[in-house]
C-alpha cells in the first residue's frame, strides 16, 4: 500500500528512521526548552512582561525596551518604571494577570478628575510611564507600568525632564514573597537636592504662592524624613482655594512624627491608619528641613490612598541628598545672612543634636528664622509657616526627637572609672568593672562553672524559669532601681547581637539583662512592670539595656517601643543577609538535624529560580523592609546599625560607635579584646580578678554547612534590591555583595 503521507517513505528504511526520530527528538527537546523559559519568566519577572506588552500596546516611546530576564543593565536612560502593588499595599496601579500572559491593563486605585489629569501626568511622569484612559465618569483612571527584575537601579529620564536631572532610582521596595517580581516604591536619589522632582516644583510653586496650586490630589500624604534631625513639614491642604491656604496649617502634633523628626503640620497626619484627610492635596514644605539642616538625606514619602481608605497606603518614596556639603546650594549656604558655619550648612533653626548633652528648650528670639526660610530653589517661604515651624520646634514638640536620654550618661569630665591609665593600659578599676554585671543565667561561656548547664539555644525564646531566674539575680543587687532599658538591642538574630551585648556589659555604665525578655513580642502582655521587673537594677548614670532580636521583625513593636519611651535608642546588629540566613538555618538544623536542606528550603520552586521569601529565616534579611516599620515611629538618627561582620573583624571599632550612640565613655577598647584561636572569634579579655573566659559559647560560631554556590548567587539576586535600599536608607555601604560567601 503506498504511504499515506510522502515522508513515510523517508521511514522505510533504518538509517533515516534513525534521522527522523532524532530530529524529532532536538526539537522536542528544544521545544521544551523554550516552554520552561517562558514559563520561567513570565513568573519571574512578570512586570517586565507586561511592560513590553504596554510598550508595544501603548506606544510609550521608550528608547529601549524594558529589561527582561537578562541582567545587562539598559542601555537607554529611558526606562518604565514600576509601579505595582499588592493585595495589601494597592499602588497607584495595580497588574493583573488576566490570561496566561499579564495583561496590560492595570487598573488605577483611584479616579483623578479631569482637571487633575495634566499635573498628575507631569508630577508622575517620572514615576510612573503609564497610560491613563478616560473613565466613564469622565475622569481619568491612571494606569502604570511596572518593571523590576533584578535591577536594584535604572537611570532613566522623562520626556519632560525635571529642572534637574534625577540621577538614580532605586527600588525603594521589591519583593518576590509570592514568587512573583514586584516594586512597591521606587525611591529617586539626586545627587543634588530635593527640587530636582517635579513633585518638588510643584511644592515650591505652592508654598511660594506664586503660581496657581499643582494639585496633588492622589498623594494623600507626604512624609518627609531626614536623618539629619531636620524639621520638615507636611500640610493637608483642602483641595479648594489655591495659593494662598497657608492658614489651614495645623500646628498640633501628629503621633507619627516623634520618630521620623517631622513637623507634621496636619493633625490628622496617622502612621497606617485611615486618619488622614481624604482628597487632599498635601504640600510638603520641603525647604524647612533642608534649609535648617548642615547635611540632608531627605526622604520623601508619597502615600497614596485608596479614597474608600478601605485599602491600606502604598508608598512612592522620594530619596533626595546632597553627595556632598559643596552640592548645597550657595543660597542656602548663606542662609540666614552670615551664618554659615562653614560647611555650606544653616545653622539657624537647627534641631538640638541628640547626642549633646544639653537642650536648649528656650525660645530665642535670636534663634528665630526670619521670613527667610527657603525652600530648594531659592525661595523664601511664606512666613505663616516659618512661624508655624518654628513654633513647634520651640514648644518642645513632642515629634521632634530631643537629645536627653533620661538615664544615659552623658560624661562631662575627662575622669572615668575605669579608664586606661597612661600607658594604655586598664587600670585596675577599669577591669574590676567587667565584673559589674553578673553573667545571666542563660549566658554561654567557654567553660562553665561547675554545675552551671549550659543552656541550648540562648538565643531561643526565654523561658518563664529563665525570666525568674534571672529576675532573682538581678534582684540581689541592693542597689539602684530598676528601669525599663533606655537602650535596645532590636536585631538581627544571628546578627552578633549577643557578642554585643557582652561586649557593652563589660563598660561599667551599662548594665544589661541577659536573658532575651521578648517582652514587645510575646509577652507584651505582662505589662510593662513585668518587663521593668526583669531589668538589672541600676544607679544614675548607668544604661539599662536589653536584647531580643526578634523585635527588629516584630510588626508592633516599634510602636510599643515607642509608647514605652520615645526617645529608646536602638541598635541593630545587621550581618550578610545570606550569611545570617544559613547562621539562622545552621541554629535550626542544630536542634531539628531532620528539616531538609537549606537548598530545599530556600526555594518555593527551585527550577523556576522562585525564591521562599515567606521562609524566616530568608525574610529577616529584607532589612529594608523591616526598617521601614521601624522608620514610622523613630527617627534614624535614633537607630544605630552595627555591623555584624566588623564586629567580628574589628569589635573594637564597632564598639567605639556604639559608646558614642549610647552616650557612653569610650571604655571598651580594643585592649578589651583579644582574637580566641580556638573559637575563631573575638572574646573578651579576662578580667584579672576572675579566671572565667570571656569568649561566646559553642552555639555562636557554629561551623555552618556547605551551601550550594548556585543557590548562593540565587541568593545574592534576590537580596541585591533589597540590600541597596537598605544602604540607601542607613546611608551606609556594609558591602555585602562585594563579600565572598561559603
Ligand atoms: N565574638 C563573637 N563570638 C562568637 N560569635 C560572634 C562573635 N561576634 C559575632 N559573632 C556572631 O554572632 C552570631 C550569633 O548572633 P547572635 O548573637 O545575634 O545570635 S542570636 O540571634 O542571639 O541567636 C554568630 O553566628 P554563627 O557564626 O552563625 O554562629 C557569630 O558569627
Amino acid at each position: 500500500m503506498a504511504p499515506w503521507w510522502p515522508g513515510a517513505a523517508l521511514l522505510s528504511t533504518k538509517a533515516p528512521r534513525k534521522l527522523v526520530f532524532l530530529f524529532t527528538l532536538s526539537l522536542s527537546v528544544t521545544y521544551l526548552f523554550y516552554s520552561l523559559l517562558s514559563c520561567y519568566s513570565s513568573l519571574q519577572f512578570p512586570l517586565q512582561e507586561a511592560g513590553v506588552y504596554l510598550q508595544e500596546e501603548r506606544g510609550f516611546s521608550l528608547v529601549d525596551p524594558i529589561r527582561t530576564s537578562s541582567s545587562k543593565p539598559p542601555s537607554s536612560r529611558r526606562e518604565v518604571l514600576a509601579i505595582h502593588e499588592t493585595s495589601q499595599r494597592p499602588l497607584l496601579g495595580t497588574l493583573e494577570r488576566k490570561s496566561e500572559k499579564y495583561s496590560p491593563s492595570i487598573q488605577s486605585t483611584r479616579t483623578y478628575s479631569s482637571s487633575q489629569e495634566p499635573t498628575l501626568q507631569s508630577m508622575l511622569g517620572l514615576l510612573i510611564a503609564g497610560d491613563r484612559r478616560k473613565t466613564k465618569s469622565g475622569g481619568f483612571s491612571l494606569s502604570g507600568v511596572s518593571t523590576l527584575g533584578d535591577n536594584s537601579k535604572s537611570s532613566f529620564s522623562s520626556s519632560e525632564p525635571p529642572q534637574q536631572s534625577i540621577t538614580e532610582a532605586v527600588p525603594k521596595r521589591a519583593s518576590t514573597l509570592d514568587g512573583s517580581s514586584r516594586v512597591l516604591s521606587v525611591s529617586y536619589i539626586s545627587e543634588l537636592d530635593i527640587s530636582v522632582s517635579p513633585l518638588a516644583s510643584a511644592l515650591r510653586t505652592r508654598v511660594s504662592g506664586v503660581e496657581a496650586p499643582v494639585s496633588f490630589t492622589g498623594l494623600d500624604s507626604v512624609h518627609i524624613t531626614s536623618s539629619g534631625q531636620s524639621v520638615s513639614t507636611l500640610d493637608s491642604f483642602p483641595s479648594t482655594p489655591s495659593g494662598q491656604s497657608l492658614s489651614t496649617l495645623d500646628s498640633s502634633p501628629g503621633p507619627s512624627s516623634p520618630a521620623l523628626g517631622i513637623s507634621t503640620l496636619d493633625s490628622a497626619h496617622q502612621p497606617n491608619t485611615a486618619a488622614r484627610a481624604r482628597n487632599s492635596e498635601i504640600i510638603p514644605t520641603l525647604s524647612s528641613s533642608l534649609a535648617a539642616s548642615t547635611s540632608f538625606n531627605a526622604n520623601v514619602i508619597l502615600e497614596s490612598r485608596d479614597s474608600s481608605e478601605r485599602n491600606p497606603k502604598s508608598t512612592i518614596a522620594l530619596l533626595a541628598r546632597p553627595s556632598s556639603s559643596a552640592n548645597i546650594p550657595a543660597h542656602l549656604s548663606s542662609h540666614p545672612p552670615g551664618a554659615s558655619n562653614g560647611n555650606n550648612a544653616v545653622e539657624s533653626f537647627s534641631l538640638p543634636d541628640p547626642k549633646s548633652s544639653t537642650v536648649d528648650t528656650s525660645p530665642d528670639p535670636q534663634k528665630k528664622p526670619p521670613t527667610s526660610l527657603y525652600n530648594l530653589s531659592g525661595q523664601s517661604l511664606d512666613s505663616q509657616i516659618s512661624d508655624s515651624l518654628y513654633s513647634s520646634v520651640q514648644d518642645g514638640d513632642s515629634r521632634i526627637p530631643t537629645q536627653s536620654y533620661p538615664g544615659i550618661y552623658i560624661s562631662t569630665s575627662g575622669e572615668t572609672s575605669g579608664s586606661l591609665d597612661s600607658t594604655g593600659n586598664e587600670t585596675q578599676r577599669g577591669f574590676s568593672s567587667w565584673d559589674r554585671t553578673p553573667l545571666a543565667a542563660t549566658e554561654m561561656i567557654l567553660q562553665p562553672p561547675a554545675g552551671y548547664v549550659e543552656k541550648e539555644p540562648q538565643e531561643s525564646s526565654t523561658t518563664e524559669e529563665e525570666l525568674s531566674r534571672r529576675n532573682y539575680i538581678n534582684t540581689t543587687a541592693d542597689y539602684g532601681d530598676k528601669r525599663l532599658p533606655q537602650a535596645i538591642i532590636i536585631g538581627v538574630k544571628k546578627g552578633g547581637t549577643r557578642a554585643l551585648l557582652e561586649a557593652l556589659r563589660a563598660h561599667p555604665d551599662v548594665r544589661a539583662v541577659g536573658v532575651e525578655p521578648h517582652f514587645f513580642d510575646r509577652n507584651y502582655d505582662k505589662g510593662l512592670e513585668w518587663y521593668r521587673d526583669l531589668m538589672p537594677r541600676t544607679v544614675d548614670g548607668q544604661i539599662t539595656m536589653e536584647k531580643t532580636p526578634s523585635y527588629f521583625v516584630t510588626n508592633e513593636a516599634p510602636q510599643r517601643i515607642h509608647s514605652m519611651a520615645k526617645d529608646t535608642k536602638l541598635i541593630v546588629v545587621v550581618r550578610n543577609p545570606i550569611t545570617r540566613a544559613i547562621s539562622d538555618y545552621t541554629q535550626t538544623l542544630s536542634k531539628k538535624p531532620e528539616i531538609p536542606t537549606f537548598e530545599v528550603l530556600a526555594f518555593k520552586n527551585r527550577t523556576l529560580g522562585l525564591i521562599d521569601a515567606s521562609w524566616s529565616a530568608l525574610r529577616i534579611g529584607i532589612y529594608a523592609l523591616h526598617l521601614e516599620s521601624w522608620m514610622q515611629y523613630f527617627p534614624l538618627s535614633q537607630i544605630l546599625f552595627v555591623s555584624g561582620e566588623r564586629l567580628i573583624s574589628n569589635p573594637a571599632e564597632e564598639l567605639a560607635k556604639v559608646q558614642d550612640f549610647l552616650g557612653l565613655r569610650h571604655i571598651i577598647t580594643d585592649k578589651h579584646f583579644y582574637f580566641n584561636k580556638t573559637k575563631g572569634f573575638p572574646c573578651l579579655k579576662k578580667p584579672e580578678d576572675t579566671g572565667a573566659p570571656r569568649c561566646l559559647g559553642k552555639s555562636k560560631g557554629r561551623i555552618h554547612p556547605k551551601i550550594d554556590p548556585d543557590v548562593i548567587r540565587r541568593l545574592k539576586k534576590f537580596y541585591k534590591p533589597f540590600n541597596a535600599m537598605f544602604y540607601q536608607m542607613t546611608g551606609e555601604d556594609f558591602q555585602w555583595e562585594k563579600e565572598e560567601l561559603e
